[in-house]
């Protein structure tokens, strides 16, 4: 049997790790009611059993979707992360299943910049240790080791989104931005761009990390980078915890090479707020310790809630899989009166080809139709008339190839 559009208080959506409830008033005033809401990531055996009846699969940054756990999701159309990075999710095997990832790749860009450079403010006074002794009744009124940001040289490792925006903040406070990235970017204001890393990390006061996650970014940062960086220099990470190799970075702590950190982000991240935190920079007064919170404020939340929640309800409802990141884009029309196929088959010529002469073969009129393919996967939308939407659905769903069909109406 053809899939087929489903009333729409049938299809499931789980939402995990307490996405904002924008995201939930956008669904159910689009008529999405049946939502499976949970304010942590799971562990695997339960997500298999929670995923199996979803149609969509909400997840912040915790959430890994492997092969295994799109093996159980059977019923899968499509994954939204509600963030900006998407290596939590094995892309390929979404890919594979014809299932469109979608992420909100700007809305909590301004919160982490923020929180960088008050954390570049704070360390550069030396406030953590200030706070803790502070704390503990004592009173450290002193210049020492104290600087103004003013005049201090910020090096931004990954210039994208976050790190030039980020550049632009730091300029404005009157510091001098240097970056490196693999790609040649336009560079804002008067920073500049470095083209070896251990040149701009000898260079420079802090040094923040801005890179995804991927294979060359992966411990990135370990033992000769940290010997390459400046003297009493400052590191920053809100990217990924896979980026720093976090024994290296403890070590040249405890060795005094670098005066500070705020980290982010961590190889081990707790699955909720009730789990235990562990990591070797516990206890370091010179270390601002922050739980993966780079793009946790109301305002970024609120949006990336709502942003998410509208693509699932474009590619439900009409089809469209604008901005995804492993998938074709198409962005469609509405298509009043008539049924909408979805064709998601392998990338492979002649398909559209074939799709179409069995529309012909059998006296099918196409009111409109729209392709797009990327590398391994290539999406057909035809709109027909209703009488006719589910012969031809059970006729195009036989191509070779096709990876999984839809009637939308
Ligand atoms: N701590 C938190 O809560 C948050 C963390 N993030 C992390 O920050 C990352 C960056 O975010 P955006 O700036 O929006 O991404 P983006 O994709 O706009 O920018 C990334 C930049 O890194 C560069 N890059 C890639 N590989 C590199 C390498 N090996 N060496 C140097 N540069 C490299 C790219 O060319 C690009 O310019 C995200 O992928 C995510 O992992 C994002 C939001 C919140
Ligand atoms: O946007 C990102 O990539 C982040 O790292 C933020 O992740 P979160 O939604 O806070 O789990």
């Amino acid at each position: 049997m053809p899939e087929i559009s489903l009333d729409k208080s049938k299809i499931r959506f789980l939402l995990l790790e307490g996405v904002h409830p924008s995201a939930v008033d956008i669904l159910k005033a689009s008529g999405y009611t049946n939502i499976d809401y949970v304010t942590t990531s799971l562990p695997p055996e339960e997500l298999k059993e929670r995923i199996a009846d979803a149609r969509f699969v909400g997840i912040r940054s915790r959430t890994q979707l492997t092969e295994e756990i799109f093996d159980a999701a059977k019923k899968l159309c499509a994954v939204g992360c509600f963030c900006i990075g998407t290596n939590q999710v094995e892309l390929p095997a979404a890919t594979r299943r014809g299932i469109p990832v979608f992420n909100a790749p700007y809305s909590n860009t301004r919160s982490v910049a923020e929180l960088v450079l008050a954390e570049a403010i704070l360390l550069l006074r030396g406030i953590p240790e200030k706070n803790a002794v502070a704390h503990e009744g004592g009173w450290q009124k002193t210049a020492a080791h104290s600087h103004e940001i003013r005049g201090k040289k910020l090096g931004i490792i990954g210039y994208g989104n976050i790190g030039s925006q980020l550049s632009i903040m730091a300029e404005a406070l009157g510091m001098e931005v240097h970056f490196y990235d693999v790609v040649t970017k336009l560079s804002m204001g008067n920073a500049t761009q470095v083209n070896d890393l251990n040149t701009l990390l000898g260079m420079c006061d802090i040094v923040s990390l801005h890179v995804p996650e991927t294979r060359d970014t992966q411990w990135m940062f370990d033992e000769a980078q940290f010997a390459a960086m400046k003297d009493n220099s400052i590191l920053i990470n809100a990217s990924r915890g896979s980026v720093v190799v976090i024994e290296a970075l403890a070590e040249y702590l405890k060795n005094g090479k670098l005066l500070g950190a705020a980290i982010d982000v961590f190889p081990e991240e707790p699955r909720g707020n009730d789990d235990e935190f562990i990591s070797p920079l516990r206890g370091m007064k010179n270390v601002i310790l922050t739980p993966h919170i780079g793009g946790s404020t109301q305002e970024a939340q609120e949006n990336i809630g709502r942003e998410v929640a509208e693509k699932f309800i474009m590619y439900s409802d009409i089809g469209t899989t604008l901005s995804s990141v492993n998938f074709p884009e198409v962005a469609l029309p509405a298509h009043p009166g008539k049924h909408r196929l979805l064709h998601i088959h392998q990338n492979i010529p002649g398909i559209l080809g074939q799709i179409n002469q069995i529309l012909s073969d059998n006296s099918i009129n196409i009111s409109g139709q729209y392709l797009q393919t990327n590398e391994s996967v290539g999406y057909v939308v035809i709109d027909v008339d209703a009488e006719h939407s589910e012969m031809a659905m059970q006729k195009i769903r036989q191509i070779e190839g096709t990876i999984r069909c839809r009637v939308l109406y």
